[in-house]
């Protein structure tokens, strides 16, 4: 069976800066994968890319088997490829419910269902998503892009200013998502400790190269190459 998400030779950046090269991902349907490295060494450029919202250089994106265009925002959407971006992109102005059901697809899950998934969000369902807390705000993102039923999920920083609290619940509320319905996700995180936690594999990003992978457990046990692989750059595949 194809891999739920796979890439090969990926090679993009912004513009005329190449930010990551030749890289390779494959992860099976329910698993998570933590993307982490140091500041600027390639990781929201990668999932940008992977949305569709960036264009490759080189390589390709399999979803399914299934080719996805580069540069294609709809066309990676349409193959279920969901992008929770690091600044959420809300529709500030819309309230709770019209988000989600800007969002629902035909015969999907309804704004109804995710507020059985985000109990929090209920008694916020009219108000307009600006005048949520940072914490409802992050739900809601994260409710809009399950209500797609993604097969690959990106999440991007998703703990940025948030209580810890919070982000184990959003972490939970992934893992549950990837168990359940079998989305392959791609976990972008500063607090290393607690993707590993919630991660199956790993891979470190040091300048656009993967410096290590393995299992999540495996490297969170293995401080000491962690910060190799952060920092020095010895490429371990
Ligand atoms: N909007 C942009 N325009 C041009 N270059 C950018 C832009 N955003 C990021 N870059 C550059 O792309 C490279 C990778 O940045 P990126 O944000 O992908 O890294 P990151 O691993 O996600 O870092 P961080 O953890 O700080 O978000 C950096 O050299 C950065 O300066």
């Amino acid at each position: 069976m194809n891999p739920r998400l796979e890439c090969t030779g990926l090679t993009g950046g912004r513009g005329i800066s190449t930010v990551f090269r030749e890289l390779d991902l494959s992860l099976e349907s329910g698993r998570i994968l933590a993307l982490v490295g140091a500041n600027g060494a390639g990781k929201t450029t990668l999932l940008l890319t992977l949305a569709g919202v960036l264009p490759l250089a080189d390589g390709e994106v399999r979803v399914d088997g299934e080719p996805v265009r580069s540069g294609r925002p709809r066309a990676a959407s349409r193959a279920g490829v969901v992008l929770v971006p690091d600044d959420r992109c809300l529709f500030t102005g819309l309230t709770v419910r019209e988000n989600l059901q800007v969002a629902a697809r035909r015969g999907g899950p309804t704004p109804s269902d995710l507020l059985d998934v985000f109990p929090a969000l209920r008694p916020r369902i009219g108000l307009a998503a600006e005048s949520l807390s940072g914490g409802e705000q992050q739900m809601l993102a994260m409710a809009r892009a399950l209500i797609q039923q993604p097969k690959v999920l990106l999440v991007d920083e998703l703990s940025m200013g948030l209580a810890p609290q919070i982000v184990e619940t959003l972490l939970r509320t992934v893992r549950e998502s990837a168990d359940t319905n079998g989305c392959a996700v791609v976990l972008v995180e500063q607090h290393v400790d607690l993707a590993l936690e919630f991660a199956d594999d790993a891979i470190v990003l040091n300048r656009g190269r993967i410096t290590l992978q393995g299992a999540a457990s495996e490297l969170a046990a293995d401080r000491d190459r962690m910060e190799q692989a952060y920092f020095g750059g010895t490429l371990e595949r």
